[in-house]
């Protein structure tokens, strides 16, 4: 277990700025993922934890010591990437044993230490077996095995289920989760996956460009994104310019009381689920013409023409409404978030 801390790095590659003053406090027992679009910076921000590179400024620090000078194998971080990294011509038990064997651990004590973690991760009876003999989860937990072999006091996932079809990644993920709990091991996550991050997490920090724009629980993150950028990562959403007086949004739409005191110049950003739709128009809804509607099994997403704008609008599928359906809509816009309009 440790406490991971990242103060001010920045790395370059090739006259790039790849990762621009990243701080970040990861504590200890903690599940974290670094979650964001490819090419913000996560793989080689879990690289500089693990010290297989080296940042250019700032420091690193395990349990408030600093690392930066401290060798790869000497940190006790190990990363198991998406593609598991298997010994091929190795068996899953040599596999496993195998940091075991590197840092000096005798036979008997590595073969019961093996088959300790063949237990943890349920491979019991594919010891002898190749990686080209198991498949991608089992290959997984064996990758998984290797990497907790040698005790590490930090846990680096980099995007571990990508490359797994949906009933394996969600069983995986509960599989890591559980053990990640069972063992108390500080866990790093790379995803660009926003879902896993939100179901897997204790924190996340959402990375854009190099930099980190939010860190928070998956509440925080979801709910309370703290600029438009951060919004829009989970998702499209509606944005409506107006006017906040005495706790009343006034714009196209209407009047809207939202119980927000402060007089300001805003923009409401509504989650497509907090735009209502139905047939029948009643009193104090917006009215509008479903222009568009997709249709995606468990949800269906609209556009709604209404005031001359465009409201989306997310409903789970058993709604009928279809394109021209003149409809009633209800916003709430107690469940926006307000930004401050830009000067
Ligand atoms: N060794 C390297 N040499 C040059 N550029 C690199 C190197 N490693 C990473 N980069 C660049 O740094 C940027 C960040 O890469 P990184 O792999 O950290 O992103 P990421 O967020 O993990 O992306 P992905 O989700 O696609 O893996 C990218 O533009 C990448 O091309």
């Amino acid at each position: 277990m440790s406490t991971i801390e990242l103060l001010n790095i920045c790395k370059s590659f090739a006259g790039k700025d790849v990762l621009k003053n990243i701080n970040l406090r990861i504590e200890q027992g903690q599940f974290f993922s670094l979650l964001g679009p490819s090419g913000c910076g996560k793989t080689t921000t879990l690289k500089i934890i693990a010290g297989l590179i080296k940042p250019d400024s700032g420091d690193i620090l395990f349990d408030g010591c600093s690392v930066l000078n401290i060798k790869t194998e000497k940190r006790g971080a190990t990363i198991v990437f998406q593609d598991y990294l298997l010994f091929p011509h190795m068996t899953v038990e040599e596999n496993i044993g195998f940091g075991l064997k590197m840092t000096g651990v005798g036979k008997k004590i590595r073969h019961e230490k093996v088959k300790e973690l063949m237990e943890l991760v349920q491979l019991n009876g594919y010891e002898k077996k190749y990686p080209s003999e198991i498949s991608g989860g089992q290959r997984q937990r064996a990758a998984l095995a290797r990497a907790l072999a040698i005790n590490p006091r930090v846990l680096l996932l980099d995007e571990p289920f990508s490359s797994l079809d949906e009933r394996l990644r969600d069983n995986m993920r509960e599989f890591v989760l559980d053990l990640q709990r069972r063992l108390k091991i500080t866990t790093i996550l790379v995803t660009h996956d926003k879902e896993e991050a939100l179901m897997l997490s204790d924190k996340i920090a959402l990375m854009f460009d190099g930099k980190i724009i939010q860190i928070g629980t998956p509440n925080e993150l979801y709910n309370m994104p703290v600029s438009r950028e951060a919004a829009d990562f989970w998702g499209d959403n509606n944005y409506i310019e107006g006017k906040v007086e005495k706790g009343v949004f006034k714009c196209c739409f209407g009047d809207f009381n939202v119980g927000f005191e402060k007089d300001s110049d805003v923009v409401a950003m509504i989650r497509p689920e907090f735009v209502y739709l139905n047939l029948n128009y009643l009193d104090g809804q917006i009215k509008g013409k479903i222009l568009k509607k997709k249709y995606a099994g468990d949800k269906v997403y609209y556009e709604v023409l209404a005031s001359n704008n465009i409201l989306k609008s997310t409903t789970i599928s058993t709604n009928l409404l279809e394109v021209g359906d003149e409809v009633g809509i209800f916003v709430d816009f107690k469940r926006a978030i307000y930004y401050l309009q830009k000067q």
